[in-house]
């Protein structure tokens, strides 16, 4: 397969156009743009587009097994594909919890199944996810685990953690955190501040996610583990690992596209799309994480793609269960809020999606280089389009973006050579199925 006349950033973060060449699933040459080439049996024009390492999301919910009417690893993964993902991280909260080798081939099984992109799964740090007792890791990365983390909930006990940590530290593996302190949130559905206020709601401090942070900073420190921060979302989360870093501790972060775009303040009223875990906090938390994001003390973006019901979100702001969907809209808003707004470097941007991802998780992926998987996106960055849920790919149409203008919309998607996603493909496979039916 050749992808000819592509614009591909450069080392310098430059535009140049490019030549593609994949064979057997490998990026084997990439060829410069004025170079004649030899139409290989497949050839795809990518005059005029982008063209990037499949994005890369190592914080996302697929649902299944036990809450397939929410998504499944299916319907996730064309959700990923559609958004130019060729590589996810898949969380362990399901039903059962991914707490067991048998869980961890089950999701292995389903999405290669699917076929569409690589889906790398999480095993939990405690049985069931109930912070009393460690799950076997050394059977989990046996399985295929990537890391160990009980997101959903926060390791309440600093001892439960440390043991965590000391295992993990021992057999090379990363701890991955949901912050939270259970016992500084009680019930609450919205950030402390003006909008929990303003409606009578209980708030979630940021202590309650900073406290976690700075807790689990030593507790890396004296393991001496990988330790990553989930969701960071707080003006003190990233004051600590900023800190950690300079006295060169192992922290990594991640960083949600709705905690750099909007606060509490943005928040219209008693809707659940606007219900997350961390919440919408302060401009301030906003500002902070934008500029952690820019300076590194943030290394990589997720979408905490966490696709709910219209019947469970229907349950208004307290009764609601916390979650967005994330895939089909984390490049556009990041190109078209941060980069086509002059905030950002589109080359940082697209670090920050592929090869820092890469780096933090030691993924053979995220680059573009003759030997690596021919694992790529073309991107549309002229055409706007407004964000619609109805077209989602995910099963999930729980967003706060309804209706944002956008640019920078992913086309085609490549995994490991094969077109796992374009509009072509997606229609052919709609007709196919209303053919069958
Ligand atoms: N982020 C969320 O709001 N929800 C996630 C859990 C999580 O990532 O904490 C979910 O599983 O729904
Ligand atoms: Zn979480």
């Amino acid at each position: 397969m050749i992808i000819k006349n592509a614009n591909v950033l450069n080392a310098e973060g430059v535009l140049e156009r490019k030549h593609i060449q994949i064979e057997n699933g490998t990026i084997s040459a990439i060829l410069n743009g004025n170079e004649t080439i030899a139409e290989g049996s497949e050839t795809i024009d990518a005059a005029g587009k982008l063209l990037v390492p499949g994005l890369i999301d190592m914080h996302v919910h697929l649902r299944e097994p036990g809450f397939e009417h929410k998504e499944t690893i299916e319907t996730g993964s064309r959700s990923a594909a559609k958004g130019g993902y060729t590589t996810i991280a898949s969380m362990p909260n399901t039903m059962p919890v991914t707490d067991s080798p048998e869980v961890v081939k089950l999701v292995q099984d389903k999405a290669r199944a699917a076929g569409l992109v690589k889906v790398l799964p999480y095993a939990a740090i405690t049985k069931s996810q109930q912070g009393q007792e460690l799950t076997d890791f050394a059977a989990l990365k046996e399985a295929g685990a990537i890391g160990f983390t009980d997101d959903g909930v926060g390791v309440q006990t600093a001892q439960m953690m440390k043991d965590a940590m000391s295992i993990a530290a021992s057999m090379d593996m990363p701890v991955i955190a949901h912050c939270e302190d259970n016992s500084l949130v009680v019930g609450a559905p919205v950030a402390e501040g003006s909008f929990a206020r303003k409606h009578g709601l209980k708030g979630i401090p940021n202590e309650s996610e900073a406290i976690h942070v700075g807790r689990d900073i030593l507790l890396a420190e004296a393991t001496g583990v990988h330790y990553h921060v989930c969701h960071v979302s707080t003006e003190q989360s990233v004051r600590l690992i900023r800190q950690a870093k300079e006295i060169g501790i192992r922290v990594t972060a991640e960083v949600c596209p709705h905690h750099l775009l909007l606060s509490e303040e943005d928040i219209p009223g008693l809707d659940a799309n606007w219900k997350m875990n961390p919440p919408l906090r302060s401009r301030r938390d906003v500002d902070a994480c934008i500029e952690a994001l820019l300076d590194g003390t943030i290394d990589i973006i997720v979408t905490d793609h966490a696709p709910h019901s219209a019947e469970e979100k229907a349950k208004g702001m307290q009764a609601a269960p916390f979650g967005i969907v994330g895939f089909e809209t984390a490049f556009p808003l990041m190109y078209t809020k941060f980069v086509a707004a002059g905030k950002m470097d589109l080359a940082l941007l697209v670090k920050r999606m592929t090869a820092d991802p890469a780096r933090v998780f030691r993924l053979n992926t995220g680059v573009l280089e003759p030997g690596a998987p021919a694992d790529v996106t073309l991107i549309d960055l002229e055409t706007e389009k407004e964000v619609d849920p109805e077209t989602f790919a995910s099963k999930g149409r729980n967003t706060p973006f309804t209706g944002w203008k956008l640019k920078g919309w992913p086309v085609l998607t490549i995994t490991d050579g094969r077109v796992v996603w374009s509009e072509e493909l997606e229609e052919n496979r709609k007709n196919e199925a209303e053919q069958q039916a």
